[in-house]
């Protein structure tokens, strides 16, 4: 989970890699109205999401014997109750990894990012509606000021400590 440029799609293609599961790339299962709305600069609203939110969920419940990884924004307690629930799920049933890093930082991946239909500018509205894991969300924190192998090496220890 996180915002946009944070690097889900990158670093968790290399977690996936790491341990062995299937990845999505939660972007590739929106539904085309919402592709074409962020590729207009108008950020998605929770009725755009809940449909998208659940095809993620489901994605990710047809798996759930193997155990995956999926690349989503994620970006409201409401959104990740929603996941949970789609994928038949318990509050510590899924794994958050929730990477966060500075927007400077992310402005700059994000303009250096080629071929991608999300505007940079569309970040501070993510940022103005995130909401961090709370308490009794299982999950951890990732400063994203680290290299992609790094980070993917960090969120494989969080996912099985030890
Ligand atoms: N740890 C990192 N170090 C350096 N560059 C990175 C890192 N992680 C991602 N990047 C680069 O930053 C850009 C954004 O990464 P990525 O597309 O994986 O983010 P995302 O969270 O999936 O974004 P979105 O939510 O918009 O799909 C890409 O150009 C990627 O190559
Ligand atoms: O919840 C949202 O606003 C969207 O899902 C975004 O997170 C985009 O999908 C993503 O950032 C673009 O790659």
């Amino acid at each position: 989970m996180g915002v946009t440029g944070t690097g889900k799609t990158t670093v968790g293609r290399l977690l996936a890699e790491r341990l062995g599961v299937p990845f999505a790339d939660a972007d590739d299962l929106h539904p085309p109205a919402n592709i074409a709305k962020m590729s207009r600069g108008t950020p998605l609203e929770d009725a755009d999401r809940w449909p998208w939110l659940d095809a993620v969920g489901r994605w990710a419940a047809a798996r759930g014997d193997t155990g995956v990884v999926v690349g989503c924004s994620a970006l409201k307690r409401s959104y990740r109750d929603r996941l949970r629930a789609a994928a038949g799920r318990s509050p510590g049933g899924l794994f958050f990894l929730h990477l966060h890093g500075d927007p400077a930082l992310l402005t700059a991946r994000l303009t250096g990012r080629r071929g991608h239909f999300m505007p940079p500018a569309l970040l501070a509205s993510q940022l103005a509606v995130l909401e961090p894991l709370e308490p009794d969300e299982a999950g951890a924190e990732l400063d994203v000021s680290a290299g992609p192998a790094v980070l993917a090496a960090r969120a494989a220890a969080a996912v099985h400590p030890g």
